[in-house]
């Protein structure tokens, strides 16, 4: 990397950033697909970053680039015609990114029906430099680590990462950590679009946000090529919350290459109220810490999915009984958590104190630490016990379903960091499998003692990561902010 130096950022050219975080779906995987059911997410202190440049070309060029991957270069042609219709052509490369190329053609569509056509015809014409970067943990980085002579078991070794460093992989071949690497991708090329273009001036409106929700989501599913639940995208929009799906036929009609740019427009508009999905503030409660680490072995989430649901559309009844079931208990901890935010705004001194003296002990110890009436100790308590009925219902589902969403290896390993004192909840997050497992502490002795369970664990490869829970969703970024700075850096 060369050096960040704010004297060497051109004041003169403007320069346009935006962010969006990464996701941990803690309960509700599977569920979340059905409007039936909410998911719990919580969004990551790691984050996804696009800095837009003009480029001075007058040839309409935009020219995008992923610094830290090889063959990451993708140049595209951008046009408008005298009757103001978009042309969009990529230029052949060695690769090309579908997620990219698909956000760039309908956010370009979306943004012309939004402004004056001269002024866009103008400000395309002069091309664009885009740079996206992510933060080092949506990628195993095992590579950069061993070529430092660093141990990939190890936090302190991450830390001594340069930020965005190389992966020395291609976006095709590198190892992701499953913190949702291309729903925070989409979501910050999409609002830098819309900031450079001038359609959007900050994002901190509520009408802002539904219109890059609503068009981040559309290029989503249309790169993925289906409609999943859309808690990734939601949680990179809006950080951390209880995410309620949409109905996947909004979308059923936009889903065509050539879908009429008026058509298109008013389905992802922000007034448009066929848009049902819903985002209840949830985050984690005072206090809570969490931590991820990422499995070696790694699991394919779309077999997952199609193997669970495959024997639900077989086993109804059995299938039915069982996602009410863990329905139910996935919104018990959600109301623990809500709860337990609330009686620490009320009376935080009681708060305080209750989570001192409980991360102390496991939390298979806590039910029998002195109560006298302690609501936040019952809290606790409960959610302790409703979290390990969520654990159950999921072996439960992986036994039934014969895929391994909380595989029997993992079973062991979560039940050494619950046995941790100050440990409240280690699961694995979202789709399951072998990708990574979470745990949510009381204290950074908890955080070190289970760091120190992954470090000497033998029976597969947890290497953590660094991020944490974090509840901020989209954001614009000032170039000359110390991230801002190192983003700009990173872009040259
Ligand atoms: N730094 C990046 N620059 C450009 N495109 C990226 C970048 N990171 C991810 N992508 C895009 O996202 C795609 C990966 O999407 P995919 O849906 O396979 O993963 P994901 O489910 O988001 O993974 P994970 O949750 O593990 O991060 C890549 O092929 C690429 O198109
Ligand atoms: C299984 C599922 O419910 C969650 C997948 O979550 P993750 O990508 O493993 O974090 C799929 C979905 O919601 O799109």
């Amino acid at each position: 990397m060369t050096s960040a130096s704010p004297s060497s950022i051109d004041q003169q050219q403007p320069i346009t950033i935006a962010s969006a975080p990464g996701k941990v779906l803690v309960t509700g995987g599977y569920l979340v697909l059905d409007q039936q059911y909410t998911g719990l997410v919580i969004g990551t202190s790691a984050r996804f970053y696009t800095i837009i440049r003009n480029l001075n070309t007058e040839q309409g060029t935009i020219k995008v680039r992923s610094p830290q991957f090889d063959q990451a270069t993708w140049n595209y042609t951008a046009s408008l015609s005298q009757q103001n219709v978009l042309g969009f052509e990529p230029e052949s490369t060695a690769s090309s990114n579908k997620f990219v190329e698909t956000c760039l053609r309908f956010t370009l569509t979306v943004i012309l029906q939004s402004m004056d056509a001269a002024r866009f015809k103008s400000l395309l014409k002069q091309g664009m430099d885009i740079s996206i970067v992510g933060d080092n943990d949506f990628y195993s980085q095992r590579e950069e680590l061993e070529k430092l002579g660093l141990s990939i078991k190890k936090a302190s070794s991450r830390e001594r990462l340069a930020s965005f460093c190389d992966t020395h992989a291609t976006l095709g071949t590198v190892n992701k950590t499953g913190l949702g690497s291309s729903a925070a991708l989409t979501t910050s090329l999409v609002a830098a679009l819309f900031l450079y273009f001038g359609v959007l001036s900050n994002l901190d409106q509520e009408k802002d946000l539904t219109l890059i929700h609503n068009v981040a989501q559309f290029v989503h599913c249309f790169a993925q090529g289906k409609v999943g639940s859309g808690f990734d995208v939601s949680a990179a929009v809006y950080g951390s919350h209880s995410y309620h799906r949409f109905d996947p036929n909004i979308l059923a009609p936009i889903m065509d290459e050539k879908v009429d740019p008026v058509v298109l427009t008013k389905a992802l508009s922000h007034d448009n109220n066929s848009w049902d999905n819903k985002v209840l503030p949830v985050g984690l409660p005072p206090q809570f810490q969490m931590i991820l680490a990422d499995i070696d072995a790694g699991s394919h989430t779309p077999t997952l999915v199609s193997k669970v649901l495959k024997w639900r559309k077989e086993q109804p009844n059995e299938a039915n009984a069982l996602w009410n079931e863990l329905g139910a208990y996935n919104e018990k901890v959600e109301q623990h958590f809500r709860d337990l935010a609330s009686i620490s705004a009320k009376d935080e001194s009681l708060y305080k104190e209750t989570m001192t003296r409980l991360a102390q002990l496991p939390a298979s110890q806590w039910i029998n630490a002195p109560t006298e009436n302690n609501k936040v100790q019952q809290s606790m308590v409960e959610l302790v016990s409703d979290f390990a009925k969520v654990r159950e219902l999921l072996q439960k589902m992986s036994a039934a379903t014969g895929v391994p969403i909380e595989p029997t290896e993992q079973t062991e390993l979560l039940n050494q960091c619950m046995a941790v004192p100050g440990t409240i909840m280690a699961g694995v997050p979202g789709a399951g499998g072998y990708d990574a497992i979470y745990c949510i502490v009381l204290s950074e002795e908890a955080k070190e003692k289970v760091r120190h369970v992954w470090e000497r664990w033998t029976g597969c490869s947890v290497s953590p990561l660094l991020c944490q829970a974090d509840s901020n969703g989209v954001t614009k970024v000032d170039p000359n902010s110390d991230i801002g700075l190192v983003c700009v850096d990173r872009s040259f």
